[in-house]
């Protein structure tokens, strides 16, 4: 069965409630059949010291997708190199899934700085792109937006972000409503960002 499937690729330390309402966005009124939100190891453009563990952010992502019958987690990066070059993990996804039609999912603040991901044209080339709007510093990806590949999602601005939260839960305040409920259960049972 040929599959259109939307890659929302993430560092996801942790899930937030931002990034469900994206992926629920695209779920509920996109073309897109499945979601698979691929927990990245390492992000080449980001320093790993302030990570968790993979496991411990892909049993996040996993309790976060429960009950969404179109979310599906994806671990498919953490058996490739690293840091994860997204090329690389198309390449390997096109080949093990070669009836799938992969699509990206970002936000505005990654299309800002993807004229900095290696062979990102070769990825334009082959990849329609959904871009959810954000607020993020930077000059606005006036050109990308434009091209025909890059569609942006009609959607209201979220504002939260992992470090928000990783922050907050430091200095002990009340983060629950940013966090699914079984997604906060678990950071605050094991005593994750204190
Ligand atoms: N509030 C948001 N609105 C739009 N896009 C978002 C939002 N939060 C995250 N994203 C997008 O989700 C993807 C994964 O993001 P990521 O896991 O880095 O979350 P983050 O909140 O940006 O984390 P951090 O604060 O640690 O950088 C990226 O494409 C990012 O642009
Ligand atoms: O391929 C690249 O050159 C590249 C450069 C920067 C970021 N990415 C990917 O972008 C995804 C989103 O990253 P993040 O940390 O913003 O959640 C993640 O999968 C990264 O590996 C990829």
């Amino acid at each position: 069965m040929n599959r259109k499937v939307g890659l929302f690729f993430g560092t996801f330390n942790p899930i937030h409630t931002g990034h469900l309402i994206i992926a629920n966005h695209m779920a509920e009124y996109s073309d897109l059949d499945e979601i698979w939100l691929v927990v990245t190891p390492h992000n080449p453009h980001k320093k790993k010291s302030s990570l968790l563990d993979n496991h411990h952010r892909l049993e996040m992502v996993y309790r976060a997708c429960e009950t969404y019958e179109k979310l599906k987690p994806s671990n498919i990066e953490f058996g490739l190199p690293q840091p994860n070059y997204t090329i690389n993990t198309l390449v390997h996804l096109r080949e093990r899934f070669p009836t799938n039609h992969f699509c990206l999912i970002m936000g505005e603040d990654n299309l800002k700085n993807f004229h900095k991901w290696k062979n990102n044209e070769v990825i334009l080339e082959e990849h329609e792109i959904y871009v959810y709007p954000r607020i993020a510093p930077g000059k606005k990806a006036l050109e990308l937006e434009e091209h025909p590949k890059v569609h942006k999602v009609d959607a209201p601005v979220v504002e939260i972000s992992s470090t928000f939260i990783r922050n907050a839960i430091k200095e002990s305040k009340n983060v629950r409503p940013l966090l699914s409920a079984k997604v906060w259960e678990y950071i605050d049972e094991m005593n994750f960002y204190r």
